[in-house]
């Protein structure tokens, strides 16, 4: 762990350097408080004069003075690294996920990598901004603080050490039970709280099924259930807590017997013996602090394995060492799909994309049609190299999409989604998606050509009224429009359009409609055609049906060819007289 760590705090080396300094600067003065109170009961309560009381308080004040100054620094320098560099370990782990494909966030769950943007580096920054220095300010406390006790009295050392075994023991063993059953209830504590922002979140249906006593329910005994694993471990933690109660102050007053018959002896001075139960106080609380520490600078040992672990995941789809230019110019089709075949990794024997072959001309419009799971949603995730195919490719312009930069090769394409998305931010924010440079013009003309400007300014702060989670704030068919502003300012070459499923009224699917011409005007477009009225607007519909490309063609030509798409039209038109009329 500290050699990962290592490589974002050496930046900071000056920092570092200040912030060593001051914390053993700070140690070596917190002991030298024992000479103060030597001092003061020697030189004054025992010599009776206040000009020796005076002085020794004198010389206390000076340490704590320079204690709070070095307090400061230390404190100032470690929490400022531990910021730092947390900041820096998040900015790289979010520009990694940023980078990784689609399938990776299949296969590890969002809510999981998302705990470890937020909570492991939260923890980290706990350990390197705070704990890590206490442990160590401790650990020096603690070794000096031993020194100075044997020099001062060995006798009373071996009694203060002969002790610790009964306190370090207990501690460790019912320590560790503790840290189980605290994961534990963080764990159940976990699961209730996404439980609730699970039902909070779709609370529609919650409230539209009215189940809201059933979810009620379920929380409370997931509660509760937490509320068990907390009771267990507060039960331990009592103990522990009267157990070293009892032994630490049993051992202070067997010191005390035995230092105080010294001092009545006349073999020990009253502030010899201050001075030592002083320093016997500040080991046990060292070593009692670096104790507590220890569990957390583990938990940030695994904590930090599962962030450089994320860091260090190479992206399976990148840009090649080699690169090849696209030349628009050449003649030619503008994407050739050749003897395409795809598998997902997590089903190799079953083929979502199978001996798939196409050509697509500049500024051609194609609909692809086909049942459920025919693969028409894996060719667009092929096109845009979310996944690369096991067998064969596709070729912008004659060259392969796996010779290109992987930017420029999705600059190339708009995506509108079947569900439009929409991030919580402003409209203006939102369409600007599409273009991050665009003036507010360009931005209110894309509206308008998205026919969306009319309704925006119906919004109660027009352009920069905020859209709430996911757009909650409109309308289906608004969100489409807004999407498809956002398509029309990123001006792509090719556009990717997976058609919205849900219905529109009339009027909206109209509107709608309007937008999406203006989009694909003069654009090389494809389509996901879930309703076929959408066809009357295409050259040629692709008809797909396991992975395969079975036909293509107009619509009176498939009528005729396809079966299965005389079928697929006759499911949605009922008959083919409907389906005629409404094209
Ligand atoms: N992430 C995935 N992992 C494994 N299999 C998948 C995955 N996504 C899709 N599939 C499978 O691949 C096949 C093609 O799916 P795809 O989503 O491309 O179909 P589709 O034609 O877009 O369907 P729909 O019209 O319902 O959206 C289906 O059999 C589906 O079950």
């Amino acid at each position: 762990m500290f050699s990962w760590l290592w490589q974002f705090v050496k930046f900071y080396k000056t920092r570092l350097a200040i912030a060593i300094v001051a914390l053993v600067f700070t140690s070596a003065l917190t002991l030298s408080l024992g000479q103060g109170i030597r001092l003061m009961i020697d030189n004054g309560f025992g010599a009776e004069s206040y000009d020796g009381l005076a002085s020794a308080l004198q010389v206390t004040l000076l340490i704590i003075v320079g204690l709070a100054i070095g307090a400061y620094f230390r404190f100032f320098m470690v929490s400022w690294i531990g910021e730092r560099v947390v900041a820096d370990i998040r900015r790289q782990l979010y520009g990694r996920l940023l980078k990784l494909p689609p399938s990776f966030f299949e296969d590890n769950l969002a809510g999981e990598i998302q705990s470890r943007v937020t909570t492991d580096t939260t923890l980290l920054q706990t350990v390197i901004g705070s704990s890590f220095s206490f442990a160590l300010r401790n650990t020096l406390t603690f070794l000096g603080g031993i020194t100075l006790m044997f020099i001062s009295n060995v006798k009373l050392s071996l009694v203060v050490l002969a002790v610790v075994p009964f306190i370090v023991f207990p501690l460790i063993v019912i320590g560790r039970k503790v840290k189980r059953l605290s994961k534990d209830s963080q764990d159940k504590v976990a699961t209730v709280g996404a439980w609730a922002g699970e039902s909070l979140q779709h609370i529609k249906v919650v409230q539209a099924f009215t189940r809201e006593a059933l979810v009620s329910q379920q929380f409370a005994d997931g509660a509760e259930g937490a509320f068990q694993t907390a009771l267990q471990r507060i039960r331990y933690r009592a103990f522990l807590i009267a157990l070293v109660m009892i032994m630490v102050m049993g051992a202070v007053t067997v010191m005390l017997y035995i230092g105080g018959t010294d001092v009545l002896a006349g073999n020990l001075s009253a502030g010899d013996l201050s001075a030592f139960v002083f320093y016997a106080i500040m080991v046990a609380g060292s070593l009692a602090a670096v104790t507590e520490v220890y569990g957390d600078v583990q938990r940030a040992a695994g904590a930090a394995e599962r962030i450089r672990e994320l860091i260090a995941t190479e992206p399976d789809i990148q840009t090649p060492a080699q690169i090849q230019q696209v030349d628009f110019a050449k003649s030619g089709p503008l994407i050739s799909i050749h003897d395409l075949a795809f598998s997902y990794p997590s089903r190799p024997d079953h083929k979502a994309l199978d001996a798939f072959n196409l050509e697509i001309q500049q500024v051609e419009r194609i609909a692809l049609v086909g049942p459920s799971g025919s693969g028409k949603s894996t060719l667009f995730d092929l096109l845009l190299r979310f996944r690369d195919p096991q067998v064969g490719g596709i070729k912008i312009q004659g060259t392969d999409i796996r010779d290109m930069d992987l930017e420029s090769l999705r600059d190339l394409y708009a995506l509108v989604p079947q569900q439009p998305v929409l991030f919580s931010a402003n409209v203006v924010d939102n369409i600007r998606f599409g273009k991050p440079d665009a003036s507010q013009q360009e931005v209110e003309a894309a509206a308008k050509a998205a026919h969306a400007h009319d309704f925006i300014l119906e919004l109660p702060d027009g352009y920069y009224s905020f859209l709430g989670e996911q757009g909650v704030k409109l309308s289906g068919g608004q969100k489409q429009r807004l999407a498809i502003a956002r398509a029309i300012l990123a001006d792509p070459k090719i556009l990717l359009l997976d058609e919205a499923t849900s219905a529109l009224d009339a009027q909206s699917e109209h509107l709608v409609q309007q937008a999406l011409d203006e989009l694909m005007k003069e654009r090389t477009t494809l389509i996901i055609a879930h309703r076929l009225a959408t066809v009357a607007h295409v050259d040629r519909i692709a008809v797909l049906e396991h992975g395969k490309l079975v036909d293509v063609g107009s619509h009176d030509s498939l009528l005729q060819s396809s079966p299965l798409y005389k079928r697929l039209a006759e499911l949605q038109f009922r008959s083919h007289e409907t389906v005629k009329s409404a094209i």
